[in-house]
């Protein structure tokens, strides 16, 4: 990615122009007027109580001191003591929301409640008491403020870290055995950075405030020294007689305040690779655009062969028996059992909340806290997945393939560092070496430019590209099995058609066994040699994707699901939707869901999954 020249991006962000002139300002001023000004400020004269004039611009307070000099030298000890209070509470809350984020439930929930009890408590009030038990001064006055800003950072980096917590990419570092400390430093607070700069630049200005009112009510900052709030404390008594001793302090305060959120919004932007591109880097066409949309639709899209299953019972490479997922009292997935051999993609289909990315999930090892999974036997060859399997096996045998190919990758990390890792940590592969088979895997999977797409960013590429990319990252140790969760539901269908004939090939190519999830039953009938139709957590049919096709199948709620498509409808159908619910279909024996494939067609994978 080109690297945009320094005076554009300063002049693309007025936030961050503006508010880091209005800081530097003050910081030289900072630096400056106690050298030059201390005489002036603090030399008691006989000059008292002198109006704004040539010789002292806003006046002379009781004793004779210029009460502009002594607004602008206390500037050093007003911005050292909010900026010292702010670092605590930055550093000290953003430790103490990761470690709560990391807790097990019941601790997490504990302490998150704790912390809401301590932010919805006044932070100046806390401060006040603080300070007054710890005695006047500015040490006390910097820890008062400083504790009180802790629970607003605590409570954001855990609230945040929660929402990033189910993201594709850190589900991806969790099923390749990164550490719960690396996850967090690595993908969790570079992409919740943004609210908490914004948070850090708004809690400089609380603290400024909360500081010059602890010295204004005599709890702060003691003479002889003075800060914004001491001045103001000082020109009390003399307010209406002499307003001008307030003018100056106050002002600065007000030009403090905005010139912080004004830095703290540029930088957020600054630091958030999306914004960054969207407001530095106008997007390009031609070679540097993104991919050229597959030509072929979807109906040209691989086929999976008519009965042509590789897998079998015998050499079923994923065992899947019994397995019931539970949440609490509540059953998500009940009793599923299936079975997928070497070179066999088996799909999952069903209405949206019918238990297809749960069992993908308990597959993975990745189901989310308070949800568990019970099987007779779960387990990828001899790899028993019920137990805890390696983690290095775990990562290298098991790829997995999401709905969302932006939501798979880090933001904020370059495309290079996020597929080449799994090559570099769990097979040992050197940087460079992960870097080339990488670009040739790109290739392979006919993303253009690889080489350039390893230094881009997630949001440089096109959702179709970030697919790929995916894959091709799923595919870096040659996986045993891969999980494709709904991998073409928020693609285009031009692109989709592309998508599924990678999966093809790749199947075809290394005998990978899938697990491929969808909505769609086209799209399923289209790639998998056998389908499992999901209602409500149960499996209510077992089919084949050569059926699918043909339109032959029998279950009541598989027809309703193919006569919900679309593309049955163009075919001559009609559109209707699903009415189909299990108990009314158990009251009739009939149509009971038919787990024995033998009334399937002849080219129905054979023995593709355990009969019960
Ligand atoms: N962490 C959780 N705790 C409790 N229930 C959950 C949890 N995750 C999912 N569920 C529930 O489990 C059921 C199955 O959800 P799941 O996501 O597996 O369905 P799905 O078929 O994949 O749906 P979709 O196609 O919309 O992704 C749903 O009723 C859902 O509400």
């Amino acid at each position: 990615m080109a690297t945009e020249p320094t005076a554009r991006r300063w002049h693309r962000n007025p936030s961050l122009l503006s508010g880091a002139v209005i800081l530097g300002l003050l910081v030289l001023v900072a630096l400056v007027a106690p050298l030059l000004l201390s005489g002036s400020a603090e030399t008691l004269t006989d000059d008292t109580r002198l109006g704004a004039g040539a010789g002292h611009l806003l006046g002379t307070d009781a004793f004779g001191r210029d009460v502009l000099a002594r607004a602008l030298v206390a500037t050093r000890l007003t911005l050292l003591m909010a900026a010292a209070a702010t670092a605590v509470s930055f550093v000290v809350g953003v430790a103490i929301g990761a470690l709560v984020h990391l807790a097990p439930g019941w601790l997490r929930e504990t302490c998150l409640r704790l912390i809401d009890s301590a932010v919805a408590f006044p932070s100046l009030v806390l401060a006040l008491v603080i300070a007054a038990v710890l005695g006047p001064g500015m040490g006390s006055a910097i820890v008062a403020i400083a504790v009180a800003g802790v629970p607003g950072f605590a409570r954001l980096t855990a609230n945040l870290a929660a929402t990033v917590a189910d993201k594709d990419y850190v589900l991806t570092a969790r099923l390749l055995g990164v550490p719960g400390l690396r996850i967090l430093g690595r993908h969790v607070l570079p992409n919740i950075s943004g609210p908490l700069l914004v948070l850090l630049s708004s809690s400089f200005t609380l603290s400024l405030l909360d500081i010059s009112s602890l010295s204004f009510v005599g709890l702060g900052v003691q003479s002889p020294q003075y800060d914004w709030g001491r001045l103001l404390n000082e020109a009390l008594p003399s307010i209406f007689a002499q307003p001008s001793l307030v003018i100056a302090p106050s002002i600065m305060l007000i030009v403090t305040g905005v010139g912080a959120m004004l830095l703290g919004d540029g930088v957020a932007s600054l630091v958030d690779p999306r914004t960054r591109g969207a407001a530095l880097a106008p997007a390009k066409a031609g070679p540097a655009g993104p991919a050229a949309p597959a030509q072929d639709d979807t109906a040209r899209a691989p086929q999976a062969s008519d009965g042509a299953a590789a897998g079998t019972e015998q050499d079923g490479l994923l065992t899947v028996d019994g397995l019931t997922v539970r949440a609490g009292d509540r059953t998500l997935v009940d009793d599923v059992s299936f079975t997928i051999g070497a070179g066999q993609i088996v799909g999952l289909v069903g209405e949206s909340g019918s238990g297809k990315s749960t069992i993908a999930m308990a597959v993975a090892g990745l189901l989310p806290e308070g949800v568990r999974a019970n099987a007779s036997r779960l387990a990828l060859g001899d790899l028993d997945l019920l137990g805890t399997p390696p983690e290095r096996r775990l990562a290298t045998e098991i790829g997995i393939v999401y709905q969302d190919p932006i939501g798979t990758f880090n933001p904020a990390l370059r495309l290079g560092t996020q597929l080449t890792e799994v090559a570099r940590v769990h097979l040992g592969t050197s940087r460079r070496q992960a870097a080339k088979d990488m670009v040739r895997a790109l290739a392979d999977i006919h993303v253009t430019e690889p080489d350039r797409r390893l230094r881009q960013h997630p949001h440089e590429l096109s959702g179709g590209m970030l697919q790929r990319a995916s894959i091709a990252s799923a595919m870096t140790t040659n996986p045993r099995l891969l999980i494709a969760d709904e991998p073409t539901t928020a693609l285009d269908v031009t692109v989709q058609a592309e998508v599924l004939r990678q999966f093809r090939r790749i199947n075809r190519e290394h005998g990978t066994a899938m697990l491929f999830i969808s909505h769609d039953i086209g799209v399923v009938g289209v790639l998998c040699d056998t389908v499992l139709v999901l209602h409500g957590g149960r499996v209510v049919d077992r089919t084949t994707g050569a059926d699918l096709r043909r339109g032959t199948v029998t279950h009541p709620y598989t027809r309703a699901l193919l006569a919900a498509t679309p593309a049955a409808v163009e075919a001559g159908g009609t559109l209707s939707a699903v009415r189909w619910t299990a108990d009314a279909h158990a009251a009739q024996p009939s149509g009971a869901p038919s787990d024995d494939l033998s009334d399937k067609a002849a080219d129905r994978p054979p023995a593709a999954e355990r009969s019960r």
